[in-house]
């Protein structure tokens, strides 16, 4: 049966479901069914990026359930991400407009800044010389500008940004004419974003957890790093609720009132994710999983950490 997801509420006054599906690393040749078995498993919100290669893929899956009458458009949630090649402003609309055609949608729910720091334009989506990332010294600032400009166009409902650290969110809201909704970080019990969140709360931006589940598959991992899904002490805590570790750790953001969007191609995962709404996590485990935090971050990119706008440099 298809599972509800509550809603999160923006500083738009816009809703949003606070659990979605991630599309990073979903191969295109899988991704099409896993957004469908996701839509029938009660999913609305999907989390895509230019960047993942795979979003034709991604907007073929809606076409065929929104045909089917399984949803309408306007119960689906979909977010879209600028890559770093096209932060320059006249560069915005077009990479949009590339995404909304792949897409196959008139408009996006959520448009977010992917990262702060811009790659070199025109050189494909890395450019690279002597094996090291060519970089852009577009600054942010104005690109939010032209983000802007897009929700008075009606080619996305809201916007936001992902991977900004606090400072740079500060320089973001003291031009902004719109506000942006969420921060789009990494969150998990070995980074729980303590400062970050209470941060963006004070500023009414709601943050969006990615890699959830800590993100085993991310290309750049090596054997014997940490597993998060393998920790003894939340295998422990899965077990007391007869849940498993994956259930524990998506529950823990989404109790947190964190958006959350764990990324499967697997239908009994997919299914297993959304599991999460039927029981609470009691207060002592909170804590002792609050605990955990270790400043484990996976997805840190520290090969382009002499970027002026590297997110990590500082502490929150
Ligand atoms: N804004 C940004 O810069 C970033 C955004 N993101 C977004 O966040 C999403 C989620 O993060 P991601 O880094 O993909 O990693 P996740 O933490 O969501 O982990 C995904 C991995 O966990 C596996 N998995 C999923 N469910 C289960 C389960 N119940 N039991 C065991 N294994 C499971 C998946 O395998 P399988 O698919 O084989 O089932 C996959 O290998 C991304 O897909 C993307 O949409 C992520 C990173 C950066
Ligand atoms: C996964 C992702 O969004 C990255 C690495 O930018």
């Amino acid at each position: 049966m298809a599972q509800k997801v509550p809603f999160v509420q923006f500083n738009n006054d816009l809703k949003f479901p606070i659990f979605g599906l991630g599309t990073w690393k979903s191969p295109p040749g899988e991704v099409t069914q896993a957004v469908k078995n996701a839509i029938d498993a009660g999913y609305r919100h999907i989390d895509c990026a230019h960047v993942y290669g795979n979003e034709t893929e991604v907007g073929a899956a809606l076409k065929e359930k929104i045909q089917e009458g399984v949803v309408k458009r306007e119960d689906l949630y979909i977010t879209s991400k600028l890559w770093n090649t096209f932060h320059r402003p006249d560069l915005i609309e077009p990479a949009i407009k590339t995404t909304l055609c792949n897409l196959g949608l008139e408009y996006l729910d959520l448009y977010l800044i992917h990262w702060p720091q811009a790659y070199k334009e025109d050189e494909g989506l890395f450019p690279e010389k002597d094996g090291k990332t060519v970089y852009s010294d577009v600054d942010y600032v104005d690109t939010w500008k032209g983000m802007e400009k897009l929700v008075k166009k009606c080619l996305t409902k809201s916007i936001g940004v992902s991977n900004f650290n606090h400072e740079q969110i500060d320089r973001v809201l003291a031009i902004a004419e719109i506000k942006p909704v969420t921060n789009q970080v990494e969150c998990h019990p070995y980074l729980n974003q303590k400062k970050l969140i209470e941060y963006c709360k004070s500023k009414d931006i709601v943050i969006t957890a990615y890699s959830p589940l800590g993100s085993p598959d991310r290309p750049w991992a090596k054997p014997g790093d940490p597993q998060l899904m393998d920790d003894p002490k939340l295998k422990e805590i899965a077990q007391k609720y007869g849940k498993t570790t994956a259930h524990i750790l998506l529950r823990y953001n989404v109790q947190r009132g964190l958006i959350t969007i764990p990324k499967s191609v697997t239908k009994s995962r997919i299914e297993q994710n959304i599991d999460i709404f039927d029981f609470e996590l009691k207060n002592e485990d909170m804590e002792c999983i609050d605990t955990f935090d270790c400043n484990g971050r996976f997805c840190h990119l520290n090969w382009i950490k002499d970027h002026k706008y590297y997110p990590f440099n500082i502490e929150y």
